[in-house]
């Protein structure tokens, strides 16, 4: 129930929409049922069982028009004044009145029907884009540790395939909650007007139906839930597919790949047919409830006819049935709108887990926005794991304001991760890091990172324009700030020489580039927004030496009168560095100047004779 109030909260601007939905509602249901209690007295008439015979329950039509009561009668009297008056001059006439009244209600009600669907329309497309909008915001605002726990596949279902099924909750629910209880009520209201007897014998059979519906429909959110949560694990595997096409049919992995992937298609499968089953049985099993009612109807109405029961015509008791079978559409529709709605709220609960999913980290309530970087940034005994164990222990560095620090050392010594804390990916275990002599968490997180440029190893690229993957740190950029920053990068000359230039697309993360290419766009990227900080997580990737070169000079254009923080795999690239830190197993256990640091012997010179051997 919670989670349904909460779904329904997104509509809650269009508020106003409420009253008309209600109001087009109950117009919808009462021309609905006029157009059917006509048939009363017109079967009375056409078969000559004059109403005027069962006098006993209902008052012979009054002779003159009725003053106006706010009450049912009146409708009916006033329907009655004026079909006697049809009926006593010609039986004709009166047929082509009852058919006139029948075509103009069939046609209100239609029009009121039309206005509900429109307005579900609304309040639908409006819930489900603000719920996917939220989601995405969230999503941006999530930490990034986040991202490494999390199945991209599976938060992809969610925005996609879950917000999807809660579409079918919204309007379900507004007529679960709405619509049919408001139709209910209106034919039933007229089938007492009827006969309140056969009522009362309908009304205790229904809840019977009711109940075993709704049987159905609890097992069915159950069902729903694993099926979206198999279709999650197939856009995952979907997504890890088309992203490492080149490794798979490298190593002839195709069949391993198809092999996961179609293990879980056959998961889904096998869910989605069992919750299908079970959503098919709920319609067949209503009808026949239904249809069982109506049976029992006729039997008790058709034997007080027989007994001569006199409050009961024969008109009547044909339109009784009428209404009843009718009653019967916004029954069946509750109830399968009750178990769809189960489903979306199985969608819903797997929504709202991300909503709920608080960023892990988060300005303080008092940070101020770091507006100049002056002196110096410093880690002061910090330590970091990602979960228990401690992939940095105990580091204390400090990067002046200016100054070229470099991380070196093998593989998985926490270099990547040291980086990643400076502008707050992840936050410390313990110690603390200090901008200018301040606590980081002092500053806003978005002015830290805008002060800072990122040169990841992989070369983040985006399927668009040249000019659009420079500019995306900032997009207001002229094409001449893009073009300057391209040549500095080393870029421009290539870039003119794709067809298109500035404005080609480069194809999925940049796969129409060559990878030197790909990270001179990264490079020209990060020399545009022309940060104070930089850190530069050097790439491993062997490029040729022509390309390597024009790397390292769009590096060291640059690095040219930053503060930059550089993890090096290649040491002949930071010997110019003014301290070198060494680290392994999270500690740092070397620092200084290339030329101390050969002099000392240890770990950096062993490094760099591995490689200047290779
Ligand atoms: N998201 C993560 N979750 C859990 N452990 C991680 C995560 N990222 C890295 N690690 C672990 O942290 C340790 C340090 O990794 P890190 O990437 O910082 O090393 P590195 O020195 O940069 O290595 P490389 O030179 O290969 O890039 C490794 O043992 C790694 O397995």
């Amino acid at each position: 129930m919670k989670t349904y109030f909460r779904v329904l909260s997104y509509a809650r601007p269009l508020g106003l929409l409420a009253p008309q939905y209600l109001i087009y509602v109950i117009l919808q249901s009462v021309f609905s049922v006029v157009s059917l209690g006509i048939l009363a007295p017109l079967l009375n008439t056409l078969f000559k069982t004059e109403k005027v015979e069962s006098a006993a329950a209902s008052p012979p039509a009054p002779i003159d028009l009725p003053e106006f009561e706010f009450r049912l009668d009146y409708i009916t009297d006033v329907f009655d004044y004026y079909f006697l008056q049809y009926a006593q001059q010609d039986k004709y006439e009166a047929l082509q009145f009852v058919c006139l009244v029948l075509i103009v209600s069939i046609i209100l009600a239609n029009i009121f029907r039309y206005l509900v669907e429109v307005i579900s329309a609304i309040v639908k497309a409006n819930v489900i884009s603000k719920l996917r909008n939220t989601l995405f915001d969230r999503l941006m605002n999530l930490h990034i540790g986040y991202y490494t726990e999390e199945r991209k596949g599976n938060i992809m279902s969610k925005v996609m395939s879950d917000v999807q099924e809660v579409e079918g909750t919204v309007v379900n629910s507004l007529k679960a909650v709405i619509k049919e209880p408001i139709m209910i009520i209106v034919y039933f209201t007229a089938l007492f007007f009827i006969s309140v007897k056969l009522t009362l014998i309908t009304l205790i059979i229904l809840p019977l139906s009711g109940f075993i519906i709704s049987y159905i429909s609890i097992k069915l959110k159950k069902k729903a839930k694993q099926s979206q949560e198999t279709l999650g694990k197939i856009s995952d595997i979907l997504e890890e597919t088309l992203g490492g096409m080149r490794i798979i049919k490298a190593f002839n992995a195709v069949d391993f790949s198809k092999n996961r992937f179609g293990k879980q298609v056959k998961n889904y499968a096998t869910f989605n047919i069992s919750m299908r089953k079970r959503f098919a049985l709920a319609g067949p099993i209503s009808e026949i409830l239904g249809v069982g009612v109506i049976v029992g109807i006729v039997l008790v109405g058709g034997s007080m006819i027989l007994d001569g029961d006199s409050s009961l015509d024969a008109g009547s008791f044909i339109t009784f049935i009428a209404l009843f079978s009718q009653v019967l559409n916004p029954a069946k529709s509750l109830a399968a709108a009750f178990s769809n709605v189960q489903r979306g709220l199985a969608s819903a609960d797997r929504i709202f887990t991300i909503l709920d999913t608080e960023p892990g980290i988060k300005n303080s309530k008092d940070a101020i926005p770091l507006t100049e970087f002056n002196e110096s940034i410093e880690l002061e005994n910090v330590s970091f794991g990602y979960g228990n164990e401690l992939v940095l222990k105990n580091i204390n560095l400090k990067v002046n304001k200016g100054e070229m620090i470099a991380l070196v050392g093998p593989s998985g010594g926490g270099k990547s991760t040291l980086a990643d804390l400076i502008p707050r990916f992840y936050d410390v275990k313990s110690g603390q890091i200090l901008i200018d002599g301040k606590p980081i968490q002092n500053f806003k997180i978005e002015t830290i990172r805008s002060k800072m440029g990122i040169v990841s190893q992989e070369s983040i690229l985006f399927n668009d324009t040249i000019f659009n993957n420079i500019a995306f740190g900032k997009p207001e950029s002229t094409l001449e700030e893009v073009q300057q920053a391209a040549k500095v990068a080393n870029a421009h000359d290539f870039i003119m020489q794709i067809k298109g230039g500035y404005d080609a697309i480069i194809g999925d993360r940049g796969a129409k580039l060559s990878g030197g290419q790909r990270q001179r766009i990264s490079i020209a990227r990060a020399i545009l927004k022309n940060p104070d900080i930089l850190i530069l997580d050097e790439a491993t990737s062997a490029l040729d030496s022509e390309s390597e070169k024009l790397v390292q000079d769009a590096l060291s254009n640059l690095m040219k009168n930053r503060t930059s923080i550089v993890i090096a795999h290649r040491l002949s690239t930071i010997q110019e560095a003014d301290r070198i830190y060494v680290m392994q197993d999270g500690e740092i256990i070397e620092k200084g100047s290339h030329q101390s640091l050969i002099k000392k012997g240890g770990v950096y010179n062993k490094l760099i004779e591995i490689q200047s051997v290779s």
